[in-house]
Parts: structure tokens; C-alpha cells; sequence
């Protein structure tokens, strides 16, 4: 631990938070650092910060409190120290444990790349979540918003986010095309034109499977019962298609006691139905049109059914597959529809990097949109709580961008510590501030009747809710 960051001291009355054996020791006083973030990020802070304060002060009478600690990144840090991310604010997140964020730029195409993944990728956070729900009385597109009840599991360290890219044009962009054609593909009819910016995608078996062992362990903890691996497997076969292979092996192989898949919930359910079912008859109903494949095809389905049934028809059979956590998937393209269509269906995403991304900012549009898209990013030992927004520029400084996603945010962490009084009155009093009808612009165009508030005035009302 430094004495000093950035050349700021420590708050003096707090302390740090602990992590040792897997465990969190959280004191009564922990010392929170936040970057308050670019755009509208410095009105939501200012708000947000006052909805943590007086609900920890009411949930716990003085006995606890935050001390935050700012530390600074984007364009604050670069004006102060010239620094888009001092390593000493690193430091602090890391020494500190737990912090909260708001939005950073990116710019596109050139300049800086991204400050708010290079965090995640430094303190290897990898895994960001983002949970998607509804609250009575805020404004939806949909008809049974209600129905809206998914975490979103998105892996955070690599995929196309790994930053491997080359411009088109350079002379590493020209050598990487050259190479590939002449040496990879030669042999091929494949050719990447010479004009080409070429970016990699790596997804690694260690990337995705503690990924996806984290979000089936939130299943188990949370009595979640469906998780579902969204991927682009038909296409991007050795990335995405591993994805969900790596991800079918961690439910398997780890979870085996917990955990069916949605093929063996096919096998085992026919067996149910029908005890005498043969292997060839359950292959039957598993791929219709099976008698056009050919026997290769039937062979490996007939020896998967008779290794499910072998593995596991003795403690998952008679039913007890219906109790266990399901494990499906998805190709990323149709998941966007069916969480429309079918949102009950649905409970836990694990994603990829970039598929998590879209798909977070189109969930939360089902449960009135990125005011109110709270989210987490999670290492091993280590949490960086921020919402699924950026920084929304064209709203900085007016005092009218909704905070509510900052403010989940700061609920979230608030559960993460143990502190679920304090979150819980948080997330009751934004609720009756939303159904009195007292709301930030992007509500307020979207429901009849409501009071158009500022970000100050929405935090202020929350608090009076408490
Ligand atoms: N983790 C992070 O720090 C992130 C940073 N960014 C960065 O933010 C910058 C801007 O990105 P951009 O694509 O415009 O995406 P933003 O998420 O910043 O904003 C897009 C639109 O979403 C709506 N919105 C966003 N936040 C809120 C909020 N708190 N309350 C109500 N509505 C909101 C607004 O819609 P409307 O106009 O309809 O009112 C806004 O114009 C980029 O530099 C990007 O890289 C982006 C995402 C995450
Ligand atoms: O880092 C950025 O600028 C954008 C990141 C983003 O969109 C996200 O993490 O959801
Ligand atoms: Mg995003």
C-alpha cells in the first residue's frame, strides 16, 4: 500500500479492504476509490455520490461509511497530470480492492484506445456483469417488461477488445496480410486484400472458461436456473465456436452434479417419456431427418446418447434433469431477438467480449435503456463497479443525464461488500421516485404525465425516498 496517490494521502479515517483465501474483509470505514469519469460522468458522479452517502448514513446510523478516494483517469487525469491513466490510480484500484467508475472516452479511429478496457485488462477483471431488470414505473418499448430478469456474463480481457490491430497501410499491416496470404493460405482460394486494416480475435481456453465458470457459479448462488452461451460459433469456428465448446466442458466436467445440458435434457426427457425408447429411436426424435445423414453422423449421435445415458442417466434421469441449472446455447444473432420475444426464457448470458458489449446496451433498452444499465467488472480478488453507458457527451455539465445506472452501480457494490440495507433502500427509493413520476429527460419523453428533473434533483428526491 502507498501512502499517497497522485499525490493525494489516503483519507486518514478509513480503511482498506481486505482480500485474502478467496474471502473480502470489508471494515466498517473502507476507503472506495472512484474515477468520477469524462462527460456527463462529472454530473452523475456528484449525484450518485450523494445517494451512497445518505443511504449508508440511514441503513447504518454512523456506525459505517465510505471514505472515497478520487483517483483519476481520462481527461481530468490528463489536464492534471498529463496521463490518460497514471499508474498510481491503477495502484489505488488495486491496493483498494473495490472501486467505482464512471464513463471514460474512447475516441474512434485514432487516438487514445480505450482507458476503460485497459483497466479491465491491467487488473484482469474478466469478468463483466451486467444485470438487466425492471423497475415498476420506468418506461419500456416492450409490452411485459417484466418478464426482463438476465445477468449478462460477458468475458472482459480478450476477443477483438485485445487491442491487436494494424492499420491499413503500415508497413506491420502490409508484412501480417503478406505473411497470411503467402504462408497461411496459400493453398487456399482465401485472400485478404492488400488494402486491408487486419485485427485478431484471440479467445482462449483459459479466457472462456473462467468466464463461464464464474457465471454458473452465480447460478448456484443465485438459484439462477438457465444459463446460456451466446456465441457466433457458426461462423468464427475456432473462436466463437470454442467459446461455446469450452464453455459445454466447464458445466460438464466441473459442474457435472449441477448441470444439464440442453441436448441431455432432449435424451433424458425421451427416456422419461419412454423408458423403452432405443438409442436409435431417441436419435430420432433429437435430429429429425436424421435418416438423411450419413452414417458417420448417426454413429456419433448414437455414442452420445449412450454416453449421456451411461454418464449421468442414473442422477439426472427420472426427472431430476428439470432441477438441475440448464445449459444451452445460442448464436449471438438470434439471442437478440429471442430476449425480445421470449425474455422468461432466459436468465444468464455468457457471452464473449464484444457480443457481451451489444447485447448489454440492447437489454437494457427492453427495461428503458442505458439510464438505468448498471454494471460490474470482476477478478479475482478485485471489482471495478460501472455502469454499461459512456459518457453521453452532448448531455456534459447540463445537469439532466439520468444517474440511475450509477447509482445501481453503487448498488451492486454495495451487495458485493455485504452492505444490502444500505443497497437495498438505494434501489426501493429509486423505484418510488420513478413511480411518482419524477424523472430525468430520457423517462420523461417516454411517459405521460411525468415531471421532467435535473440529475442533482433526481438524486435529491431519492434521498428524500429513503
Ligand atoms: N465504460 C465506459 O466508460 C464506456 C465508455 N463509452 C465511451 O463513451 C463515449 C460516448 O459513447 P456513445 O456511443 O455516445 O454511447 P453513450 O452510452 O455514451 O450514449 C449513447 C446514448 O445513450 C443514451 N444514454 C447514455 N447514457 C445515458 C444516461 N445515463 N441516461 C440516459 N440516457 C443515456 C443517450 O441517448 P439519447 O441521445 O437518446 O438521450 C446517449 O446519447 C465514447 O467515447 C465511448 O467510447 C461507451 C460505453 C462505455
Ligand atoms: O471503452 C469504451 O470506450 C467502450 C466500452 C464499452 O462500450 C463497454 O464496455 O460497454
Ligand atoms: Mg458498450
Amino acid at each position: 500500500m502507498q501512502s499517497t496517490y497522485n499525490g493525494l494521502e489516503l483519507p486518514k479515517d478509513g480503511q482498506p479492504i481486505q482480500y485474502a483465501n478467496g474471502q473480502f474483509t470489508i471494515p466498517d470505514n473502507p476507503i472506495i476509490p472512484f474515477i468520477e469519469g469524462d462527460g456527463t460522468g462529472r454530473d452523475i458522479w456528484k449525484a450518485s455520490q450523494r445517494v451512497f452517502d445518505a443511504a449508508v448514513e440511514k441503513a447504518y446510523g454512523g456506525k459505517r461509511s465510505i471514505k472515497w478516494f478520487e483517483i483519476y483517469a481520462g481527461e481530468k487525469a490528463y489536464r492534471q497530470f498529463n496521463n490518460w491513466l497514471p499508474d498510481d490510480s491503477v495502484n489505488a484500484a488495486r491496493d483498494l480492492r473495490v472501486s467505482i467508475k464512471g464513463p471514460l472516452t474512447t475516441p474512434v479511429g485514432g487516438g487514445i484506445r480505450s482507458l476503460n478496457v485497459a483497466l479491465r485488462q491491467i487488473l484482469d477483471l474478466y469478468s463483466c456483469v451486467r444485470p438487466v431488470r425492471y423497475y415498476q414505473g420506468v418506461p419500456s418499448p416492450v409490452k411485459h417488461p417484466e418478464k426482463v430478469d438476465i445477468v449478462i456474463f460477458r468475458e472482459n480481457t480478450e476477443d477483438v477488445y485485445s487491442g491487436v490491430e494494424f492499420k491499413q497501410g503500415t508497413p506491420d499491416a502490409a508484412k501480417l496480410i503478406s505473411f497470411l496470404n503467402t504462408e497461411m493460405l496459400g493453398n487456399t482460394k482465401k485472400r485478404i486484400r492488400e488494402d486491408s486494416g487486419v485485427g485478431i480475435k484471440p479467445i482462449s481456453i483459459f479466457g472462456t472458461k473462467r468466464l463461464v465458470r464464474y457465471a454458473i457459479k452465480h447460478a448456484l448462488e443465485s438459484g439462477r436456473k438457465t444459463v446460456t452461451l451466446v456465441h457466433k460459433g457458426n461462423i468464427q469456428k475456432f473462436t466463437e465456436g470454442a467459446f461455446r465448446e469450452w464453455g459445454y466442458e466447464v458445466a460438464t466436467e466441473e459442474f457435472r452434479e449441477h448441470c444439464v445440458t440442453e441436448r441431455e435434457s432432449w435424451i433424458l426427457g425421451n427416456v422419461d417419456a419412454n423408458p423403452n425408447i432405443t438409442i436409435e429411436e431417441n436419435a430420432a426424435l433429437i435430429e429429425p431427418g436424421l435418416e438423411f445423414g450419413n452414417q458417420a453422423f448417426r454413429d456419433a449421435l448414437y455414442a452420445e446418447i449412450k454416453q449421456t445415458l451411461d454418464s449421468i442417466g442414473k442422477t439426472h434421469g427420472n426427472g431430476a434433469w428439470k432441477q438441475k441449472i440448464l445449459v444451452n446455447d445460442r448464436i449471438a444473432d438470434s439471442i437478440f431477438q429471442q430476449i425480445i420475444i421470449r425474455p422468461s426464457d432466459y436468465s444468464i448470458l455468457a457471452t464473449s467480449n464484444l457480443n457481451g458489449d451489444y447485447i448489454s446496451d440492447a437489454a437494457a433498452a427492453q427495461v428503458g435503456g442505458l439510464g438505468i444499465a448498471p454494471g460490474a467488472n470482476i477478478g479475482d480478488g478485485y471489482a471495478v463497479f460501472e455502469a454499461t453507458h459512456g459518457t453521453a457527451p452532448k448531455y456534459a455539465d447540463k445537469d439532466v443525464i439520468n444517474p440511475g445506472s450509477v447509482i445501481l452501480s453503487g448498488v451492486m457494490l454495495l451487495d458485493f461488500i455485504g452492505w444490502k440495507e444500505a443497497a437495498k433502500m438505494i434501489e426501493n427509493a429509486m423505484e418510488k421516485t420513478i413511480q411518482q413520476k419524477f424523472v430525468t429527460y430520457d423517462f420523461e419523453r417516454q411517459t405521460a404525465g411525468a415531471t421532467k428533473v435535473g440529475t442533482s434533483e433526481f438524486a435529491t428526491r431519492i434521498i428524500g425516498n429513503m
